[in-house]
């Protein structure tokens, strides 16, 4: 929560006494440092023109009272963490399903996953989750499908065939394959389709991710987003906001 605009002070609250409507985020650019002068309000190091930032005694950054000069503003804030890694994706072979029973040939993709988590509001939450929890945790939901040859299970127009010890066999829309076992992944979907296994892999990736408890997720993330691009510039995303 910001603190209420009349009990601000500083550049925000001179800003708006002269009647100025246009944003800038901070006071500190320096394109503005030349515009304090002796009658300007914000706190300073002592240096001609330079506004100090105040600091937390605990050493901190969050919180409503920490450099309110900073704000241009009132309005929501929010940090969103983006992860996109050449080397989180997954290559696999699909074959996707047309609601008339026609079907692809089987063929493979690259496919490159994407996160984005949008943080509660403060930033020293967002120093808490690093990177690196949200990655591995893609990584190992990555892995699973990677060099696999990926069938929708719950597909209308699949049949599974018996098949050899260490094979899988199945009838797809009229088609016979037999594959081996360890490079097939049978997913619990009715199609496989980018918007079906972006849902999927999020799924999973949250249950990886939630594995440790010692993290509060629900109160730390507002919402997430998991994109995957089968091949540059399309694919789908899957999204979920979380309730308060
Ligand atoms: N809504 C969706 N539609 C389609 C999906 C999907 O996941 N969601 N997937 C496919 C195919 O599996 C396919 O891999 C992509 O098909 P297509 O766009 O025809 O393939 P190209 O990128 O090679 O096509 P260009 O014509 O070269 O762009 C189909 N639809």
């Amino acid at each position: 929560m910001l603190a209420p605009v009349a009990r601000r002070t500083g550049w925000g609250a001179s800003r708006r006494k002269r009647g100025w409507t246009t944003y800038s985020p901070s006071p500190f650019a320096p394109a503005q440092r030349s515009r304090c002068s002796t009658s300007c309000k914000s706190r300073h190091t002592g240096q001609t023109g330079i506004a100090a930032i105040p600091a937390r005694p605990d050493g901190g950054t969050d919180g409503p009272n920490w450099s309110n000069s900073m704000i241009g503003q009132d309005g929501q804030r929010s940090w969103t963490i983006h992860i996109r890694k050449d080397n989180l994706k997954f290559s696999a072979a699909h074959m996707t399903v047309f609601p008339d029973g026609r079907k692809e040939g089987l063929h493979g993709h690259n496919y490159q996953v994407e996160l984005t988590v949008e943080l509660q509001d403060s930033p020293a939450l967002a120093r808490m989750l690093s990177y690196e929890v949200f990655k591995k945790a893609l990584r190992t939901v990555c892995d699973q499908w990677d060099e696999k040859v990926l069938i929708a299970g719950g597909n209308p127009w699949l049949e599974p065939l018996p098949a050899a010890e260490g094979e899988y066999a199945c009838r797809l829309c009229g088609k016979r394959y037999v594959l081996p076992a360890d490079e097939v992944a049978v997913l619990d979907m009715g199609n496989v389709t980018a918007e079906n296994l972006a849902r999927a892999l999020f799924e999973q990736f949250w249950v990886e991710l939630t594995r440790d408890c010692s993290v509060p997720w629900r109160e730390r993330v507002a919402a997430a987003g998991l994109r995957i691009d089968e091949s540059r510039g399309q694919g789908a995303t899957y999204s979920i906001r979380f309730g308060r």
